[in-house]
């Protein structure tokens, strides 16, 4: 079937504002992961200074538990929330270990 042109321009509209709140979301994670980053910086610094191990395996556990639940909570898929964290997780590690070379 055929879209009137009412329809087109009512879809075109929504796609839109869906658009618009995107670009916003994806502006907020952006700034969110920069403020995580700068903390876990300071901890891979905090680390190197006091010869401690770039990874915490139980820190990263109780983490990623917490976020499964939160996930569930915020109708996110709890898998990819986990996935999401590990790679962040991995990440910081590498900067940590980049501190101690
Ligand atoms: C930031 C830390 O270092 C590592 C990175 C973590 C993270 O990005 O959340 C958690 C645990 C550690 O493996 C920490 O120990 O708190």
């Amino acid at each position: 079937m055929t879209d009137a042109p009412n329809d087109v321009t009512r879809a075109a509209q929504i796609l839109k504002e869906h658009r618009e709140s995107i670009d916003r979301l994806d502006a907020i994670l952006v700034y969110t992961l920069g403020e995580r980053f700068k903390h876990t910086q300071a901890v891979g610094k905090l680390k190197a200074d006091h010869d401690l191990p770039p990874s915490d395996p139980a820190r990263e556990e109780h983490q990623i538990a917490r976020l499964e639940d939160l996930a569930k909570r915020a109708d996110l898929d709890p898998d990819f929330a986990k996935k999401f964290l590990n790679f962040i997780i991995q990440e910081v590690i590498r900067h940590h270990k980049e501190h101690q070379a």
